[in-house]
């Protein structure tokens, strides 16, 4: 057959034209000579910057298709019939696209159109790769009454693909319902509940990608971020967004939004930690950052030149409460104040004749007398002094704390300890988010353009509050699965959640299809959910391999874990040895003795080195191709509550794509009997 005939040499050969476009789309940037256009260094400098990346995002990454999908239209519209969806736009030398941006809204059809509503697509074509090779294509003739709806072959290929290495992007092959969250208005905040691997991260960063493309300068102007649990977690989706071509998105957990002030040392019981994670606590701060008010005493004397002018204490008063009564922040307010005295001594001054202007305003608001009243009236609070006073004067404690805490919880609340000194105080991670509340309060804090919140299910409601000011003016998108909540203070209500986050309009997205834990593995996990989240739908896996679930019984639980590592080892991709964090001393001995190398989370899998050994806490969001699951009942008592105890063991246990096989000698936790 003439090449011309065969349409997968067709497509080869625009595979071949459309690098040859993109390399000279990168030859065109890297001759750019910057010298005769920037009129400065700091220019040259910024421009320079923005060349670079550019080139970087035009590189033409062999292991990543250049396209992956043709749309042909049954029309033509302004913009042609036939497209090319791929990661990036690529043009000719004329100008024509080669390849279409698959955020680009002709391309949405790739992903939402079907036989039920085609969306004017004549035929969606999908293409196989291997090795950077194209090798293969599936067509789809969504016009075609005649033609039978079946599942993709390539999709099932891709979904089903060994895992290895950190996360990946799945612009190929998101599903409508998840296109739907992702390419959802950047005005709205969206909720995503979704059971384990449903592709909520998935879904938050493909949706921060298209958001980007879609508001780009805006968004460029005020940024976006994606907050997660742990660095390891963060460290294994860290490469989606840059093969996307998105390399400016921050990435940051709470801990790390929060710790600017105070040095994190210490930490709480569980009772306390979940106190200071009530909402109440923001109207005790807020009581006590609003109390350091006082209503002036005396009148102000202001002297010039040869001139006093006087305003009384109770015109004072009225300035005070005036500026009490608005809702602005505490500092702001402390900066207004003078302008506000200095204002009501001009008043004077015009009565007496005098014609001031701006400078003498000014320079009425630096005098001493005026500054001494607001020195009197508004003193500067420092956050974390006065989260330090909050936690060691008892005192002061329960005079915000009245009608708020009990006396016993204030007593929980109090350090043991007082501290002297915000330097030498023990700072736990719930004070942290204390301290920055109380920041809030005297100046605003900055409000980015979109922040994604994952496994938000964690976070308390302070938190959430932390998290919500920094998208104030912007939007958010909020992913978690209520049964996969491990703290005291995990949460119960997503509507109650978005109450705290301060977006109460967000709308809530349930995703229900598994693309990541085998049917077998899912059913045997999904036993523990009416034991530890009543209501909540067991997901239903999309991936047709079956997978292998195992339970062994043994009484060498070291020797035998560390043989199922090996054998895990003979198969490919990534294994994932989960245990108790108490048990993660021994077993890496064992490991070691046994001659098996492993890494720890966070740190990448490789071709060579594809072990980790990943403690139960530290196991969520994570995945692994074989999962090594060590003594079920030991991650249950691992924690404080058997509930607790239970969800831990329902992420462990869902971590695996492939298989699972799990090892124990004390007897399985009750539960997990089938019902
Ligand atoms: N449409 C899709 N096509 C192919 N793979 C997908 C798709 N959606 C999700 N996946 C894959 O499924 C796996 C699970 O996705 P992800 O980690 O986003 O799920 P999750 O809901 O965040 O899980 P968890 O609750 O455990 O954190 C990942 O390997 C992801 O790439």
């Amino acid at each position: 057959m003439p090449a011309s005939d065969d349409p997968l040499a067709r497509e080869r050969a625009h595979l071949a034209s459309s690098r040859a476009a993109l390399r000279a789309m990168r030859e065109d940037v890297e001759a750019l000579d910057i010298k005769d256009v920037t009129a400065n260094w700091v220019n040259a400098v910024v421009l320079g910057r923005q060349i670079e990346d550019r080139i970087k995002a035009l590189a033409d990454l062999s292991h990543t298709p250049l396209f992956f999908g043709r749309l042909d239209y049954l029309h033509t519209t302004q913009e042609g019939q036939r497209f090319y969806i791929g990661r990036r736009h690529v043009h000719d030398a004329g100008g024509d696209p080669m390849v279409i941006d698959w955020r680009a809204p002709v391309s949405q059809p790739y992903y939402q159109a079907s036989k039920k509503d085609p969306q004017d697509v004549g035929l969606r074509r999908r293409f196989g790769y291997t090795g950077g090779e194209l090798t293969a294509y599936e067509d789809e003739h969504l016009s075609d009454p005649e033609e039978l709806e079946r599942t993709s072959r390539l999709l099932q290929a891709e979904i089903e693909r060994p895992r290895v290495g950190p996360m990946r992007d799945i612009v190929a092959t998101i599903q409508p319902e998840q296109d739907g969250i992702v390419r959802s208005d950047l005005s709205g905040t969206v909720c995503v509940q979704g059971g384990p691997g449903t592709g909520k991260t998935a879904v938050g960063l493909h949706r921060v990608a298209y958001l980007l493309y879609a508001h780009r300068e805006r968004l460029a102007r005020t940024g976006t971020l994606v907050i997660g649990p742990n660095r390891s977690f963060l460290h294994y989706i860290e490469q989606v967004l840059p093969a996307l071509g998105e390399l400016e998105v921050k990435q940051a957990t709470v801990d790390d939004l929060v710790g600017g002030q105070v040095e994190v040392r210490g930490t709480d019981e569980a009772a306390t930690a979940v106190l200071k994670g009530d909402a109440r606590m923001a109207e005790l701060l807020r009581r006590a950052v609003r109390s350091h008010v006082a209503l002036p005493k005396e009148s102000l004397m202001v002297v010039r030149g040869s001139r006093r002018w006087r305003v009384p204490a109770y015109e004072l008063e009225e300035i005070v409460q005036e500026l009490t009564d608005r809702d602005i922040r505490y500092g702001a307010a402390r900066e207004a104040l003078p302008q506000r005295i200095a204002h009501a001594v001009l008043v004077r001054m015009e009565q007496a004749g005098e014609a001031p202007d701006d400078r003498v305003q000014n320079a009425v608001a630096r005098n001493t007398a005026v500054k001494a009243v607001v020195k009197e009236c508004w003193p500067p609070v420092e956050p974390a002094k006065l989260v330090l006073r909050l936690l060691s004067d008892a005192e002061f404690l329960a005079e915000h704390a009245e009608g708020l805490f009990t006396e016993d919880e204030q007593k929980l609340l109090r350090w043991a300890k007082p501290a002297r000194s915000v330097k030498t105080a023990k700072w736990s991670a719930a004070d942290a988010v204390l301290v920055d509340e109380a920041q809030d309060l005297v100046e605003r804090t900055h409000s980015l353009g979109h922040v994604v919140l994952d496994e938000a299910q964690d976070l308390s409601p302070m938190q959430y509050r932390a998290v919500g000011r920094r998208c104030t003016t912007g939007s958010a998108t909020i992913l978690g699965d209520l049964a996969q909540g491990t703290t005291p203070w995990a949460t119960t209500s997503w509507a109650e959640a978005l109450g705290h986050l301060g977006k109460p309009e967000a709308v809530v997205e349930e995703l229900t299809a598994g693309f990541r834990v085998p049917r077998e593995v899912i059913a045997y996990a999904s036993r523990l959910l009416p034991h530890m989240s009543p209501g909540l739908a067991a997901v239903e896996s999309v991936r047709e391999n079956p997978g292998s679930l195992e339970i062994r019984h043994t009484d060498t639980l070291d020797r035998d874990v560390v043989a199922a590592c090996a054998e895990a080892l003979a198969h490919e991709g990534s294994i994932g040895l989960i245990a108790a964090d108490a048990r993660i001393a021994p077993l890496a001995e064992a490991l070691t003795a046994a001659g098996l190398t492993y890494l720890s989370p966070g740190e990448e899998t490789t071709a060579e080195s594809r072990l980790t050994l990943v403690p139960a806490s530290l196991a969520k969001g994570l995945e692994y191709d074989y999962v090594v699951l060590d003594e079920p009942a030991a991650v249950v008592d691992g924690e404080p509550d058997e509930r607790t105890g239970l969800r831990r063991l329902y992420v462990a246990l869902t971590r695996a794509v492939s298989g699972l096989t799990m090892l124990h000698s004390a007897p399985v936790p009750p539960q997990l009997e089938q019902v």
